[in-house]
């Protein structure tokens, strides 16, 4: 792939699976180096295997961190910037979708979002030494719309959309040389969506799994819109909807308030 990439080296969060693992694939076919963690040791070898045998051993490695082991990942992002140098892209992209496990949902979906971007913000940012970067963060189409399907789970990824928003709209944005946006997929063919019962999801009587399957997404499709945001000249305020309904992606169009999509830039599908 000849894609020219501003940010070269990224670390990404639940990368062993689904869609942390086709960003990873689609990062590292376009040069990027990638330090990637994950919790599920055995998926995430076999997939550091596969990479490195695509892409080079050099290029891409895994470590095992919990995004909740706030030491643990503070001390994986420091090895990860001693292996690449520094960091310039952090994805955010590590999340489960387990309504009955509520209070591990919001730590890993939200304060595991939080704690990754801030530790990145410190790394990156001009106005403290740093040299820029772009921090992209994985919400949902659950963090647009009110799902009565997953409602601590829609809390979590409204939550998500809305940090990273106030982030990428802030007084100091230009002075810290960060660009921040948020990917918000509807249901897309991965392991998180596979096999929903009543432990996953409320009201799983009403849940229609036929009109489901119609309106999920491949993961491929993923990869290419997370690549127009990865490729944007200007990332800043980004927000990307991927409605599996619809051809084309999207422009954010939730609120008037915080930011949208930039400027002029309606319908992704022709870039
Ligand atoms: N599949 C879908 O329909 C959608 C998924 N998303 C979001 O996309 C992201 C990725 O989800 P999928 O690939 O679909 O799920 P997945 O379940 O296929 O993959 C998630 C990966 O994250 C890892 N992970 C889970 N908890 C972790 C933790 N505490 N620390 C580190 N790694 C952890 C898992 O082991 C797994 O490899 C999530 O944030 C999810 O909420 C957003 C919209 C739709
Ligand atoms: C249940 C899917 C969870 C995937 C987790 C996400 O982050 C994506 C959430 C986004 C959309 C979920 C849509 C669920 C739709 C189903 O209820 C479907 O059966 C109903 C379709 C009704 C319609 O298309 O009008």
């Amino acid at each position: 792939m000849a894609t020219i990439l501003k940010t070269k080296n990224v670390f990404l969060t639940g990368g062993a699976c689904g869609l942390g693992k086709g960003f990873t694939d689609s990062l590292l076919a376009a040069a990027a180096r990638v330090i990637f963690t994950d919790v599920n040791r055995t998926a995430a070898e076999a997939t550091e295997k596969e990479f490195q045998d695509k892409y080079g051993k050099d290029n891409v490695k895994f470590i095992e961190c919990d995004v909740t082991d706030g030491p643990k990942f503070e001390e994986t992002f420091q090895t990860a910037i001693s292996f690449l140098g520094h960091v310039d892209l952090m994805v955010n992209n590590a999340g489960m979708m387990v309504e009955s496990k509520w209070e591990r949902m919001i730590d890993v979906n939200y304060k595991g979002v939080v704690r990754g971007t801030l530790m990145a913000v410190e790394h990156m940012r001009q106005d403290k030494g740093g040299k820029g970067g772009r921090i992209i963060n994985i919400s949902s189409e659950a963090g647009l719309k009110e799902m009565i399907f997953m409602p601590i789970y829609g809390g979590t990824k409204h939550a998500v959309r809305c940090f990273t928003s106030c982030l990428a709209t802030a007084p100091d944005v230009k002075a810290q040389g960060i660009e921040y946006g948020t990917l918000c997929p509807g249901p897309v063919d991965t392991d998180l969506i596979r096999n929903l019962d009543e432990t996953k999801i409320r009201h799983s009587n009403l849940m229609q799994p036929e009109r489901l399957k119609e309106r999920t997404s491949s993961v491929e499709r993923l990869q290419e819109a997370f690549m127009k945001l990865v490729l944007l000249e200007e990332m800043n305020k980004a927000i990307l909807y991927v409605d599996s309904k619809e051809e084309n992606f999207y422009e954010m169009k939730a609120n008037n308030l915080g930011p949208t999509w930039p400027a002029d830039s309606t319908d992704l599908s022709s870039q």
